[in-house]
């Protein structure tokens, strides 16, 4: 991170009330870690461009660990990879992060039981769009490696404006929760070549950017529902 080294400060960023941006959550052996994990789940079943009902193919190939995901639902008749423990641990201590940010994304259990791999190749993006099509209110949790991109959120009511720019870089993790939970997000722009030189090494020739999101996609258990006492906040770690 020339930039943190160098005098670009990257504080973390409440990007609207409930969605939290933390710069250099993951540290170098956590991506690499997570890097490996992706190009294995990769390997052991390749990830799909998605053919949307309007006939429109996303320019992001995608697996899915945990549930399927399909627009617009998770389908179970087909079985994908499981969504690994320490991935679990990953997201809760994701959410702690960005709850040390915002107190608002403080809240009850929180047991992700799908993933989304987005594999961004050179001249990928994500149009703005709401993540809808889970049972459960509760956070996603947004984890970046690979070249940096553009993240672009929004607002719950609409595509359009307003709307904040933020650049993700490898490392990065986002948060959106609570009254931000519905609100649409994309990826405008990738910037190709931007990835640390070790992201590139795990990579090879695969793609530039790799985001995963981590959803409950289940209705919450009833006791999951009820209001909890705020948890203790860790130092964040990835999988600790
Ligand atoms: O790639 C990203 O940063 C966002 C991915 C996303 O919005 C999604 O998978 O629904
Ligand atoms: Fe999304």
């Amino acid at each position: 991170m020339t930039d943190a080294l160098f005098g670009i400060d990257r504080p973390p960023a409440i990007l609207a009330p409930g969605a939290v941006h933390v710069p250099d959550w993951m540290d170098r052996a956590q991506q690499e870690f997570l890097l490996r994990a992706c190009v294995d789940w990769a390997s052991a079943r390749p990830p799909r461009s998605i053919v949307l009902p309007g006939g429109g193919r996303m320019s992001v190939r995608t697996l899915c660990l945990g549930r399927l995901w399909t627009p617009y639902r998770y389908d179970d008749d087909e079985v994908v990879p499981p969504l690994p423990d320490w991935l679990v641990r990953a997201a809760r201590a994701g959410l702690d992060a960005a709850a040390a940010v915002d107190a608002s994304l403080v809240g009850s259990a929180y047991t992700p039981d799908a993933a989304l791999v987005n594999l961004y190749g050179r001249g990928a993006t994500m149009g703005l769009h709401q993540d809808r099509d889970e049972a459960s209110s509760a956070p996603v949790v947004s984890l970046s490696l690979g070249d940096a991109c553009t993240f672009r959120f929004g607002t719950p009511e609409h595509r359009g404006r307003p709307y904040t720019d933020v650049r993700l870089e490898s490392g990065d993790l986002v948060v959106f929760g609570g009254p931000s939970r519905m609100a649409f997000h994309g990826v405008p722009r990738v910037f190709d070549g931007t990835a640390p030189a070790w992201c590139r090494d795990v990579l090879g020739a695969g793609p530039g950017r790799v985001n995963i999101t981590l959803r409950e996609t289940r209705p919450p258990t009833p006791r999951e529902s009820r209001p909890a006492a705020p948890r203790a906040r860790r130092p964040p770690t990835l999988g600790g």
